[in-house]
């Protein structure tokens, strides 16, 4: 294949999904004051992101980070011209999520029926069954349903997981009227080598303009992962800003992809995020400090280096 061949199979333009205050924050140790998580959702949507998942409507006792989702919602939800959706496992959350004002939400199943029992305590048929009547409910007050499929190459429970209960659960969300199915690889060991047979397998049952991609950075693969992906016809990629994140019920695994390095690729690439790399990483250095630990973006890591080298001369 010649180069023109491989840029003209790519997007012109990458929806970026955000998830930093959710995925990236929900399995931090130290408890993150709430004005922290504002301030940094509020630094966000400045950057030029279009989506950025603020919290999860879950149980305080199965995410204790995540319990001030109220308060985060409430003082996020009227920034003009972002999405905020929000991670909802029941019907109970739903509603949690629409009073404090959430006007797009997050389902969330997985391929892996071990993870599905420890991730939100049911199979995979009963969680389906929830989803069903939050997207009835979701429908019936117009408010869009993302779905997640977590484990969609690897369980830590299980091991290696098929294609095929991918594409199963994938379809059922779809068919259930979600807008968008995110394939996460929630224990990032996916290599282009098993994420391939598995986007096949989705797109045969799913369009794949419905699809967007989730990376965890465990074993280094997600950036690789990410390339054939877009060449594979997807353009909605999930990221957290500085790399933070890691599932509590995935032991393991690490964080997700940093929004930074995406943003550095796709801007190599020349495709289209609207992304200002240089707010992302103040976003970025604003939570690293807080948590006090370096970045875990490559890019914002380089880029502040000759940065800092450059003041020096
Ligand atoms: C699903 C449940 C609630 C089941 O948890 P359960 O214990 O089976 O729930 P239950 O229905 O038996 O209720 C038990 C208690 O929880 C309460 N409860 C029930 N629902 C809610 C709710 N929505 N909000 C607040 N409270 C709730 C309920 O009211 C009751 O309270 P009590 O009477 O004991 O005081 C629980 O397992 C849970 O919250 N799990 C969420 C875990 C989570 O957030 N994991 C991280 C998500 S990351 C992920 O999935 C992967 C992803 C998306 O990032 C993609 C990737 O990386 O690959």
């Amino acid at each position: 294949m010649n180069p023109t061949q491989i840029f003209r199979s790519m997007p012109s333009y990458v929806k970026i999904v955000e998830v930093g205050p959710r995925d990236g924050l929900q399995n931090e140790k130290s408890v993150i004051p709430t004005k922290v998580k504002i301030d940094l959702i509020q630094r966000l949507a400045t950057t030029g992101l279009s989506v950025v998942e603020a919290t999860s409507f879950v149980s305080p006792k199965w995410v204790p980070q995540l319990a001030d989702a109220k308060d985060v919602m409430e003082e996020v939800r009227n920034i003009e011209g972002v999405h905020f959706p929000v991670l909802t496992p029941n019907l109970k959350g739903f509603k949690a999520a629409i009073a404090a004002g959430a006007k797009e939400v997050a389902v969330f199943a997985s391929a892996s029926e071990a993870f599905s029992l420890s991730n939100i305590n049911c199979s995979i048929k009963d969680s389906l069954a929830r989803y069903q009547d939050v997207t009835l409910a979701a429908k019936a007050l117009g408010v869009p349903v993302r779905g997640y499929v977590s484990c969609v190459v690897g369980c830590p429970v299980e091991g290696a997981v098929c294609p095929t209960k991918v594409a199963y659960v994938a379809k059922e969300l779809y068919e259930m009227g979600c807008f968008e199915i995110s394939l996460g690889d929630t224990i990032g060991v996916g290599t282009p080598g098993s994420v391939i047979p598995m986007l096949k397998a989705v797109m045969s049952v799913v369009p794949v303009e419905k699809l967007a991609v989730h990376f965890h950075d465990t074993y280094g693969q997600s950036l690789s992962n990410i390339l054939l992906s877009l060449q594979m016809g997807i353009a909605v990629v999930d990221t957290s800003v500085a790399g933070l994140g890691g599932c509590p019920y995935a032991k393991g695994a690490s964080g997700n992809v940093a929004t930074e390095d995406v943003v550095y690729m796709l801007n190599g690439l020349g495709i289209e995020t609207n992304v200002d790399l240089g707010k992302l990483m103040a976003a970025g250095d604003f939570i690293c400090n807080h948590l006090g630990r370096e970045s875990g973006s490559k890019t914002a890591v380089a880029l502040s280096k000759i940065s800092a080298n450059a003041n020096k001369m």
